[in-house]
């Protein structure tokens, strides 16, 4: 059983993890919380970009001597196998951390697990702390091993009856500045694909930015999306490049921007209900902007 102090750890970590969003592709964001052995949180971190220290080597980095008789609390699974960096089950064991908390596991270990590796070494692990939570973050990288293309989010503004029209509105540019950084890829309205953070993904070699691929279709534009390290895309507005792409690779979620007006009359009898967004998809946000009304929703 994870103590108060663990689970707000936890908590912290999953915060901490949203910093690698839209630059640690192909790798996933992880956070990390180490406390002492009193329970105090003694270091943090997370995982920036391929290639650089894991979010557990951060923390335990900050930690320093004090992560001795301590816990990790990571929202991954520690990796267990060699990659660009060594395993950081070693780092934990080496730093003499003798209790683990996972939020998700990690389906890419290869053989036994990280946490199985930390229990044959004697410490104390527990999975599955805030496993919904974490997934707020981890989820879109995990959708896009399943799927093998990039977790997909359409960006778009409606008109008043529910038309989606274009690009979402420009009375929310830091939203978009915000949504566009979480992203690895913007397929921009004119068509052009940009790097959602510019530079974000640093120059190491694990991920560069593609030309959108018009031929031969869009599924083979994802494999190409995907080989070039994207993990995540986020198309915006309705280009033809745009609807193309998303009537074979449907999005997995959407952020629609609808006007603040409402229909007092219907423009004819009988005719359809106005609808928010398009079919099969649920609400799982909304915000109040001052000129529209935002909705986030996951495809069911
Ligand atoms: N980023 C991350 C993990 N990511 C894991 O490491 C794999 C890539 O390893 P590498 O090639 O060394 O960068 C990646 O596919 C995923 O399984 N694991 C963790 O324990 N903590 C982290 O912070």
């Amino acid at each position: 059983m994870a103590s108060p102090e663990e689970v707000a750890a936890m908590r912290r970590a999953i915060a901490v993890s949203a910093q690698g969003l839209g630059t640690a592709s192909p790798n996933p964001p992880v956070g990390c919380v180490v406390l002492d052995r009193h329970g105090r949180t003694v270091g943090e971190g997370y995982h920036a970009r391929k290639g650089e220290p894991h979010a557990e080597v951060n923390a335990l980095a900050a930690a320093g001597r004090s992560a001795a008789g301590g816990t990790a609390v990571v929202t991954l699974e520690p990796r267990n196998h060699h990659g660009r960096t060594p395993p950081c089950r070693a780092a934990l064991i080496d730093a003499g951390v003798t209790r683990v908390l996972i939020a998700v596991r990690d389906p890419t270990s290869r053989g036994e697990g990280g946490a199985a590796v930390l229990r044959q070494a004697g410490l104390e692990v527990e999975t599955g702390l805030l496993r919904q939570e974490a997934l707020l973050i981890l989820g879109p990288w995990l959708a896009s091993l399943r799927a093998g293309r990039p977790y997909i989010t359409w960006a778009y503004s409606a008109t008043s009856d529910g038309v989606p029209l274009g690009p979402p509105v420009v009375g929310a540019p830091a939203d978009l500045a915000a949504l566009r950084a979480a992203h690895d890829l913007v397929l921009t309205p004119e068509g052009r694909l940009t790097e959602g953070l510019p530079g974000g993904h640093g120059d190491g070699g694990v991920f560069h930015v593609p030309r959108m691929p018009t031929e031969p279709g869009p599924a083979e534009a994802m494999d190409t999306l995907r080989a070039a390290g994207a993990r995540s895309l986020l198309v915006e507005g309705t280009s033809r490049a745009a609807m193309s792409l998303l009537a074979a690779c449907p999005a997995d979620r959407v952020v629609a921007h609808l006007p603040r007006t409402l229909v007092s009359r219907a423009p004819c009898e009988g005719t359809a209900a106005v609808a928010a967004l398009p079919e099969g998809y649920r609400i799982v946000d909304v915000a109040l902007g001052a000129d529209h009304i935002g909705l986030t929703a996951d495809r069911e």
